[in-house]
């Protein structure tokens, strides 16, 4: 319908404007047959584009593939007259005088193009200024030639039209992309962060974790894993109420991440008071440091709420691996809980690596 709604200005410049130019440069007088053929032709045609326009609701619902074939039909046949008087304009001299109309034409044509696609109406108006107003100044300045430039100036403003709102619509086509793709960043932010602490959430992480192991199976490369759970962290909520465990939360999280600094690594909540982290290429040495710094740094971290200080501290498990091809990631993840198992049995606020023996 909208392409509709769009033909219709095409349909009365078809249907008059064309045909018009035929008369003031006489042509009418030197080729009535093809003037009168050319005009009727193309009144015949607007005036079924008009009537499609007009009963296109009743016949879209009754089929919309007729719908479209007539419109088709229609424009293409208008199309179709107009490549045929061009043709006959530039190649055979009888039919010379209009060759002024299919200069006209084409110059209309290639400048509402450039318009559209144009991201500067300004340039598009001045490019077709600079092609229009020469002739038409001219044709303004020479007598019998009035007419002419008077339908040049109206086709001027007509084309112009079409152009900015062409180029309007091209705007906004880049306009709402831009906003489609912010939108879809945006969502996929949320999609992977918790909502309280800001930093990744579970989903991520296993998607993250496993992406990264199937790495290290092809490149033989160590991972290691990190899970830190708040030591007593039911007594704080107990004690100093949930909102205080909320802001626990969301500082222990900020402390955590900040400790981390490879672009690899990821620090992600896991659940409840549990956070994990994952270091792709690090050994069980490198693994137990970064651990520890985390361990003071949320021992130096003064946990603040409503003048009270509250007492953070944090056990953690530690397991590293170099994968097996067959080896499943959960494996890595019950051997760092196990070593979180003994952290918290071994009286908490400490680190301990998984090994097999213990
Ligand atoms: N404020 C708050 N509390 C939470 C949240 N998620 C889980 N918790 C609480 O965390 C507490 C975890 O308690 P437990 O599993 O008994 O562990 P704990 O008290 O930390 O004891 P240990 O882990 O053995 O040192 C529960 O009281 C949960 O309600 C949360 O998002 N906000």
């Amino acid at each position: 319908m909208d392409l509709l709604r769009r033909s219709l200005a095409g349909i009365f410049v078809y249907a008059f404007l064309l045909p018009v130019i035929f008369w003031p440069i006489n042509f009418h007088k030197i080729q009535p047959n093809l003037t009168y053929l050319f005009a009727g032709g193309m009144f015949f045609i607007s005036t079924l584009r008009l009537l499609h326009y007009y009963y296109s609701a009743s016949l879209y619902t009754l089929s919309s593939r007729l719908w479209f074939a007539l419109f088709a039909l229609l424009s293409l046949s208008q199309a179709a007259i107009l490549g045929f008087v061009f043709t006959l304009a530039i190649f055979d001299e009888r039919f010379y005088p209009i060759i002024h109309v299919s200069m006209l034409a084409l110059a209309g044509i290639a400048s509402s193009a450039l318009f559209a696609l144009s991201p500067r109406i300004r340039f598009g108006i001045t490019n077709l200024a600079i092609l229009m107003l020469p002739a038409m100044i001219t044709g303004f300045l020479t007598e019998g030639y009035i007419p002419f430039a008077t339908m040049m100036l109206v086709f001027t403003f007509y084309i112009s039209g079409i152009g900015i709102r062409a180029n309007k619509e091209y705007l906004r086509s880049f306009q709402i992309e831009i906003e489609l793709e912010a939108q879809r960043k945006e969502l996929e932010t949320l999609s992977q962060t918790d909502a309280l602490t800001s930093i990744y959430n579970r989903g991520y992480f296993n998607q993250y974790f496993e992406s990264q192991w199937q790495y290290a199976i092809r490149h033989n490369v160590e991972v290691a894993l990190l899970i830190i759970d708040v030591d007593h962290f039911k007594s704080i909520n107990d004690t100093h109420g949930h909102l205080a465990g909320d802001a626990c939360l969301v500082n222990i999280a900020y402390v955590v991440n900040k400790a981390i600094n490879r672009s690899t690594d990821i620090a992600a909540r896991y659940g409840g008071e549990e956070f994990v982290v994952l270091l792709s290429g690090c050994n069980k040495e490198q693994s137990q440091v970064i651990a520890r710094d985390i361990m003071h740094a949320i021992d130096n971290h003064k946990f603040v709420y409503r003048n009270n200080i509250l007492p953070i501290t944090v056990s953690i498990g530690i397991a590293t691996s170099i994968p097996e091809p067959r080896q499943k990631s959960n494996s890595l993840i019950e051997q760092a809980d196990h070593a979180l198992y003994q952290a918290k049995a071994q009286g908490r606020n400490r680190t301990v690596l998984f090994s097999p023996e213990k």
